[in-house]
C-alpha cells in the first residue's frame, strides 16, 4: 500500500494554532490520508507537542536547520521576514522516506475543499508565487521523498545559500526548471494568497469559487486577528477576506469556549487565538484605535484596557490583550517593534 501523507511544520509554539486548525480542517473535508507534523526540539513546548499529537497521526521530531550566514540574514531582511531564519528546517520533508508521497502544507494554509487529488500530481509540484510567478511558493508542494535530493539540498544550502534566506529561495534554485515544466506547475488556486489579493483583485473575485487552498503568507496570521463579540473577525481594510472567517469557524468548531483559557492557564508560552469573548475595545477611528503610530496612543489604549468596564471572567488577565496590540503594532510599524516591546 502506498503511504500518502499530509505533512506540516512547527518550529515555534506561535504556529501551533495554525497546525491544529489545518489538521482539523483536512479531516472535516473528509480526507483519510495520514497527517504528520514535524516539530523541532528547542522552541516547541511539550504542551504544544501534546496538543499536536492529539490531532496528527505522527509528530516527528527533527533538528532545526538554521540559516545563520550573514547573507541569509541580509536576504531575509530584504524579504522583511528575519523571523524565518529556521524555515530551512522544512527540508526534512525530503528525507521522510517512510512515506511514499507527501503533500506539504505550511501551518498557515487552510484548505477550502478536499485536496487529495494533489497526491496524483508528479513529484516535485508546486504553485506559482504571487510576487514572482516564475518562482513557486513553497507553502504547498507535492514530493516523493529522496535522501539524495535531501543531501543535494543541504549541500546547495551550504555552498550557494538561499537567495531569499528561506526555504523558498533554495528550493527554487534547486528545481530551477520548474517554470518550464507545466506538468509540475499546480494551479494558483492550490496556493492562493488572499493576504496579497490586492495585486489582482478582479481575478480574486472572478475565481474565488475555484480556490482549493488559502495561504496566509506574511507576518499577520489568522490567529493574530481580533474578533467581535459575535465571533466575526475584525478586519480594517476594505479588502475583506472571507477565508480568515473560515479559519476561525474551524477553530470554533473544534475548540470550545474554555479551551483557550484552559491552555493559557497551563502554559503561557502558546499564543493561542484570541477568543472572541472580548469585544473590541473601541470603534475604529484615527484617534483612538489599537492600530496606531503613536506610542502615546498605545499607552492610552493600554489605559482603556486596564480601566475598562468589560465584564469578562478574565478581565484582569491583561496579558491576553498584549499580544494583539504587539502584533497589530508590529504589522503597521515594523521598525518600531522592538522599541514598543521594550516600552511595554
Ligand atoms: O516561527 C516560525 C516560522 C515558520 N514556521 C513554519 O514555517 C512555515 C513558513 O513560514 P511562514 O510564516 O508561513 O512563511 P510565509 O509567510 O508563508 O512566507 C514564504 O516564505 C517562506 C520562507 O522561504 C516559505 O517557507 C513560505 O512557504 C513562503 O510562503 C510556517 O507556515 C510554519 O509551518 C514555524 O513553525 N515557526
Ligand atoms: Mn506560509
Amino acid at each position: 500500500m502506498t503511504l500518502h501523507v499530509y505533512v506540516t511544520l512547527v518550529t515555534t509554539d506561535s504556529y501551533v494554532p495554525g497546525a491544529l486548525v489545518l489538521a482539523h480542517r483536512l479531516r472535516d473535508l473528509g480526507t483519510n490520508k495520514h497527517l504528520a507534523c514535524l516539530v523541532t526540539p528547542n522552541n516547541v513546548s511539550s504542551q504544544a507537542k501534546t496538543w499536536l499529537s492529539q490531532c496528527f497521526h505522527d509528530v516527528i521530531s527533527v533538528d532545526t536547520i538554521k540559516n545563520e550566514s550573514t547573507t541569509a540574514m541580509t536576504n531575509l531582511t530584504l524579504l522583511g521576514r528575519p523571523d524565518l531564519i529556521e524555515t530551512l528546517t522544512k527540508l526534512h520533508v525530503f528525507r521522510l522516506t517512510q512515506y511514499d508521497k507527501i503533500v506539504f502544507l505550511d501551518a498557515d494554509t487552510y484548505p477550502i475543499r478536499l485536496i487529495d487529488d494533489l497526491f496524483e500530481r508528479p513529484s516535485f509540484s508546486a504553485a506559482p508565487d504571487i510576487g514572482w510567478p516564475d518562482c513557486f511558493n513553497s507553502g504547498v508542494f507535492v514530493v516523493e521523498p529522496s535522501l539524495t535530493v535531501y543531501s543535494d539540498l543541504i549541500q546547495l544550502a551550504s555552498k550557494k545559500g538561499s537567495f531569499d534566506g528561506g526555504d523558498q529561495g533554495l528550493l527554487n534554485t534547486y528545481f530551477d526548471n520548474w517554470p518550464e515544466t507545466s506538468a509540475h506547475r499546480l494551479p494558483f488556486t492550490y496556493n492562493t494568497t488572499p493576504s496579497a489579493s490586492y495585486s489582482y483583485a478582479p481575478a480574486y473575485v472572478e475565481f474565488r469559487d475555484k480556490i482549493s487552498v488559502a495561504h496566509f503568507i506574511g507576518k499577520q496570521k489568522p490567529w493574530h486577528y481580533q474578533r467581535f463579540a459575535d465571533g466575526s473577525v475584525y478586519q480594517r481594510d476594505n479588502n475583506k477576506n472571507d477565508h480568515l472567517q473560515l479559519w476561525w469557524d474551524t477553530w470554533d468548531k473544534h475548540f470550545d469556549k474554555m479551551t483557550p483559557a484552559y491552555l493559557l492557564s497551563t502554559t503561557r508560552t502558546i499564543p493561542l487565538p484570541h477568543y472572541h469573548h472580548y469585544p473590541l475595545l473601541s470603534t475604529p477611528s484615527t484617534s483612538n484605535h489599537p492600530i496606531t503610530s503613536k506610542k502615546e496612543n498605545v499607552q492610552s489604549i493600554w489605559h482603556d484596557i486596564t480601566s475598562s468596564s468589560i465584564s469578562s471572567p478574565d478581565k484582569n488577565n491583561f496579558s491576553n490583550f498584549q499580544p494583539i496590540i504587539k502584533n497589530q503594532y508590529h504589522r503597521q510599524h515594523y521598525h518600531h517593534h522592538y522599541k514598543v516591546l521594550e516600552w511595554e
